[in-house]
Order: C-alpha cells, then sequence, then structure tokens
C-alpha cells in the first residue's frame, strides 16, 4: 500500500528544518515530560503559516485541527499533502483570516502522522518508535504548541480556533494558558469526552487491535507497507458513520445499490461503497497507531482535570469566547456546546451552524464557520 506519512526532512536542522511545501519542522529545545508520565526525548513539530507576524507579535491566529486533519488548513494538494486544505477559502486576502492582517499558523498534532513525531516516527534507537510511544493528551499537545509559540515570538495568540479535536485543544489553551489567549473559537467540541464518544472510539481501537498486523503497534518496519490496513478502514467506517447524520446518509444514498448491482446478490449498498471509499482514503493517507493514540487522547480529554474540575478550568478562560455547534451532530451533539458556553463565563452564548450533514458540518460548512471568525476577531480587544 503506497502511504503519504510526512516526516522531517533527514537532515532537519535543531531548530528549524527545511521547508517542503509550505510545511516547516520545529524541534523541541529539550524532551517533552507528558501528563501521563511518559518522555518524548525528541519531539519535532511540522506546521505550515501564512500571512505575516507584526512586529508586536499581536497578530498571530492559531488554528488547531481534528483527528485525521492536517496543517495544511488552506491551499492546494501539493508536496507533502496529497489533499487540498480543509478549511480551503478561510485563509487568504478578503477572507475571514485575511493574511493582509493575520499570521497564521497551524501545527499538526504531536503523536500525529503527518509531520509531527508520532508512533511511525524514529526513536532514539533508530527504530519506529511503534508500539513503544508514550500515550498522549491534549494537554501534552498544548505543551508542545507553546514552545512552537514561543519559538515563534507569539507571547499571545489574538485567536486560538478548532474544531472537535482541534476544539479540545483551543479549549486547553484557553483554560491551561489564559493570559495567551485573546480570543478562542470551540467548534462541534466539548469540555471532557462523553461516554457514548468514548465507546465509539473504544470500538475503532479495537477494530485497529484486531488486525492481524496490528502486532501490538510493530508494525511500522514490516516489509511492503504491511500494517493494520484493514482494521484501520473498519475504525473509519464505524467513525464516518457518526461524522454524518442519519437523513443525509438516508436522503443521499437510500436502499440504492452500487453500480446497479443488487446488494442481496453478492453487490453493495450505495452508502457501503461510500464508507469502502472512505475506508481507503484513510488507509492509505494515515497511521493506525497514531490514529489509536490521537483517538485515545479524545477520549481522555477532561479540561477539568487536576483543575478542580471542569467548572472551575472554565471558570479560568479569559479570552473572548465563542463554542458553536453543528444542529445534526450526533457525535458532539449541540447540547454539549450549549453546555459549554453556558458554563463559561468568557463565552457568548452557544452560535449554531446549520448543516445536514452532521459532525462534519464543521469541515464543510466553511462560509458559517467563515462568518464566527469574522466575528470573533471584529474585536480584537
Ligand atoms: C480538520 C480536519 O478534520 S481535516 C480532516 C478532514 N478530512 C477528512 O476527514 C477526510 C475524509 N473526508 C471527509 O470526511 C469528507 O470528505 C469531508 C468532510 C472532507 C468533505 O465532505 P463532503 O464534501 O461531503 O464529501 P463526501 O463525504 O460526500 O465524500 C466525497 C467522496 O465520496 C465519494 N463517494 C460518494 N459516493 C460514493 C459511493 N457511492 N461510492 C464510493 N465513493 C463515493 C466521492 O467520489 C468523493 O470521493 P473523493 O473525496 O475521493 O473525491
Ligand atoms: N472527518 C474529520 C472529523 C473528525 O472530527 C476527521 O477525520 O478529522
Amino acid at each position: 500500500m503506497t502511504r503519504t506519512h510526512g516526516s522531517p526532512p533527514a537532515t532537519g536542522a535543531w531548530r528549524e528544518g527545511s521547508p517542503v511545501g509550505r510545511r516547516r519542522w520545529f524541534q523541541l529545545p529539550g524532551p517533552l515530560v507528558l501528563e501521563a508520565g511518559g518522555v518524548l526525548p525528541q519531539v519535532s513539530l511540522a506546521y505550515e503559516t501564512w500571512g505575516e507576524l507584526n512586529e508586536d507579535a499581536s497578530n498571530a491566529v492559531l488554528v488547531l485541527h481534528a483527528l485525521t486533519g492536517d496543517s495544511h488548513v488552506s491551499g492546494p494538494a501539493g508536496e507533502g499533502h496529497p489533499s487540498p486544505g480543509w478549511w480551503d477559502g478561510l485563509i487568504g486576502p478578503g477572507r475571514a483570516l485575511d493574511t493582509e492582517r493575520w499570521f497564521v499558523v497551524a501545527p499538526n498534532v504531536i503523536g500525529g502522522c503527518q509531520g509531527s513525531t508520532g508512533p511511525a516516527s524514529t526513536a532514539p534507537d533508530g527504530r519506529p518508535w511503534g508500539g513503544r510511544f508514550p500515550a498522549i493528551t491534549v494537554r501534552d499537545s498544548v505543551e508542545a504548541e507553546v514552545q512552537l509559540a514561543d519559538a515563534l515570538g507569539i507571547r499571545r495568540w489574538a485567536a486560538v480556533l478548532g474544531g472537535s479535536f482541534g476544539g479540545m485543544r483551543a479549549l486547553e489553551w484557553a483554560a491551561g494558558h489564559p493570559e495567551r489567549v485573546a480570543a478562542a473559537l470551540v467548534l462541534s467540541s466539548c469540555a471532557v469526552a462523553s461516554a457514548e464518544q468514548i465507546s465509539w472510539s473504544g470500538v475503532q481501537v479495537q477494530a485497529i487491535r484486531s488486525d492481524p498486523d496490528w502486532l501490538g503497534g510493530h508494525y511500522h518496519d514490516l516489509p511492503d507497507g504491511r500494517g493494520p490496513h484493514a482494521g484501520l478502514g473498519v475504525a473509519r467506517r464505524i467513525a464516518h458513520i457518526t461524522y454524518r447524520s442519519p437523513q443525509e446518509l438516508e436522503q443521499r444514498f437510500g436502499t440504492q445499490p452500487q453500480d446497479g448491482e443488487h446488494p442481496w446478490l453478492g453487490g453493495r449498498y450505495a452508502v457501503e461503497s461510500y464508507l469502502d471509499h472512505h475506508a481507503d482514503k484513510l488507509a492509505r493517507r494515515f497511521d493506525a497507531a497514531s490514529y489509536v493514540l490521537l483517538a485515545q487522547a479524545m477520549s481522555g480529554h477532561d479540561v477539568g482535570r487536576g483543575r478542580g474540575g471542569v467548572e472551575a478550568a472554565l471558570r479560568r478562560i479569559t479570552a473572548r469566547t465563542l463554542v458553536a455547534g453543528v444542529d445534526s451532530d450526533r457525535l458532539f451533539p449541540l447540547e454539549q456546546q450549549r453546555w459549554l458556553a453556558e458554563a463559561t463565563p468568557a463565552s457568548a452564548p452557544v452560535r449554531t451552524i446549520v448543516s445536514p450533514h452532521g459532525h462534519d458540518g464543521f469541515l464543510i460548512e466553511v462560509e458559517q464557520v467563515g462568518q464566527l471568525v469574522s466575528e470573533l476577531l471584529a474585536d480584537p480587544g
């Protein structure tokens, strides 16, 4: 199987590697001590930027991607990026994140597989980390991003934005580093993972671990790119159902057969074919061990951990905060965002993104997201 994992250039410099496409690398100056007790002796963060940082570094906006996203928020597909930007249309002159005014930074999460250090990266002993990669949390990824901000000379973000897993990180930034976040947009996310979200992630993790090529996560140096791709595909099928609304699936696919062949005579339903397609695409671009690690980080998300509980943590937030969700989201239901907005004194009332597309609406409804970004940035305070 052809894979498209990003990785730092072999000759990467200590502080910043040479760019590939738009992507650059920052190497943390020292080991990263993780919340769960592990240590990553060397960490590279891949990131992309748009626009120019102004003299007093007051125009920086941090954009944080979701589970299988990456730093390529905007722009065409190209070297290092098999797909166009996932919020294409949001960044650029005259757009919501106007690059004449804002300096936009988007890092790839640690533990991922799009250039930042993760299970497919080489460990200090010269072998892939694989199953030895330590457990990471949302808070750990933010701590790595704090060091990136320091290296870029950004003391305070004009805004931190993110959806889903990215929204968890945006919230963690706002609660963990209130003095460094002027405004926050938390989309389709939550303050603490629900039992339902943990269940869906758990089943997906089990699907990957059930693949005979999982090998405890130690598959990265198998010949011919072998690995738990089938398990990852099952995980993606399950996830993708939760990312879309039942009404949308019904309306788009109903009981249609794919290619005219009746499913009860050995064919597939069109909706099955659609899920197969998304499973295949993800298995080609994403590492199963990263998926397991990040899914578990999402399940472990609790902004109140060690802070006297969720409400106390949300009271720490001083950033002007906008919380929004998609009306048809069954994975991160709007009720969670309503609760989050109400429990966050610095937040405006919850905003609703109207979309038939369910959770993925935060990726698809770029125009509505752009309006929320514009509203947030209209009063930089
Ligand atoms: C911050 C981040 O989260 S970044 C990560 C975001 N990206 C992803 O999650 C990648 C996976 N993709 C997706 O989840 C979605 O495609 C989104 C959210 C990006 C966009 O959603 P939509 O525009 O509604 O696309 P949709 O879900 O309809 O998928 C379209 C694809 O399904 C394919 N498709 C549609 N019907 C069928 C079918 N019956 N059989 C097979 N394939 C089908 C289309 O050909 C198209 O393929 P392509 O993407 O390879 O061109
Ligand atoms: N489709 C998105 C949604 C996750 O929140 C992703 O794969 O990252």
